[in-house]
């Protein structure tokens, strides 16, 4: 396993605003990652983590500093970096297989046979148990079978690493469950690197090696980052009853409400809710989404 195999150095990233001043979005982002760990993206709504997320996929170019994956400078998309977003983007007209089958002829034609393809298709289905619908057309199945179907694309091309923005966002609780169990035991299988971004602080500890915390904008960066030693397997049930898994929870609470808490509060002079408070409030037992407003669609 390589210790730096993908490497943020000195991130900083400012917009255009069709103002005189840009919008200075990132500042200073630096993370190390090995092969095959799982590091979650966390923070308020607007910090910047899909612009983080966005810079390692080669979307957006940094302004300062830079992207090194296995040596070389990332500065344009590519197969070896794969993204699944909050909302399948699979092509409407295509079954299944045929969605699949698009990525992976664009990453295998020249190097896997027609018969392989096919093969390599199946495979990967197989691995997020969707390979019962392989001539379905995305209409036909529910909204966690495209996300599953959206995850088999990305592992299907083999890329160095599996970027994820909020892929179980729009999911209801079990079926979330259900993919994060799934997700999990192809990370033990496969051994991917993966950067995830979520606002769920269970979802984050369940499944990550470290938790990067990130500082509100603008010129966010990395406040805190948090290292997940829970043994592997990691069993849902266990531990929500294990006191290490509790404790790494209220780290992260405690990272985002009482050290970096809304914006809105500390502008207004008022003090930021602390962790123990929104612990008190939500009765410790259920899953915390991040920075989210009641009228946000995308609150859980
Ligand atoms: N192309 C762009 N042009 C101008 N500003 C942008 C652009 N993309 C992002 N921003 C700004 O940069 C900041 C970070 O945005 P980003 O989408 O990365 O945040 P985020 O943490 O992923 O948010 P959320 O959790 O709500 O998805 C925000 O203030 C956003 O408005």
């Amino acid at each position: 396993m390589k210790a730096n195999y993908l490497e943020l150095s000195g991130v900083g990233i400012e917009f255009e605003t069709g103002g005189k001043t840009p919008f200075r979005a990132l500042q200073n982002v630096n993370l190390k990652m090995a092969e095959g760990e799982f590091v979650s993206l966390i923070g308020h709504s607007g910090c910047g983590k899909s612009t983080v997320l966005n810079i390692i996929a080669g979307l957006h170019q940094a302004t300062e500093g830079g992207v090194i994956l296995e040596g070389r400078e990332v500065v344009k998309p590519g197969p070896d970096r794969a993204v699944v977003f909050q909302n399948h983007s699979l092509m409407p007209w295509l079954t299944v297989y045929d969605n699949v089958a698009l990525a992976v002829d664009q990453v295998f034609r020249h190097s896997k046979s027609r018969a392989e393809r096919r093969e390599w298709i199946e495979h990967n289905l197989a691995l997020v148990n969707m390979d019962h619908a392989l001539h379905k057309l995305p209409s036909e199945i529910s909204g966690g079978m495209k996300q599953r179907v959206g995850i088999a694309r990305c592992l299907a091309m083999q890329p160095k690493v599996l970027l994820m923005d909020e892929p179980f966002g729009a999911l209801d609780a079990l079926t979330r469950a259900q993919l994060q169990d799934s997700l999990m035991q192809i990370q033990a299988d496969l051994g991917n690197t993966v950067v995830m971004i979520t606002h769920d602080v269970d979802e984050a500890v369940l499944l990550s090696d470290r938790i990067v915390m990130m500082s509100n904008g603008p010129a966010a960066t990395i406040g805190d980052i948090l290292t997940v030693d829970l043994p592997r397997p990691r069993d849902r049930l266990a531990l929500a009853e294990d006191a290490r898994f509790v404790h790494l929870r209220h780290q992260v609470l405690e990272f985002l409400y009482a050290r970096h808490g809304v914006a809105a509060a500390t502008d207004t002079g008022a003090k930021p809710v602390s962790a123990a408070r929104v612990l008190a409030v939500e009765g410790c037992d259920r899953t915390d989404p991040v920075g989210r407003s009641a009228g946000d669609s995308r609150a859980a």
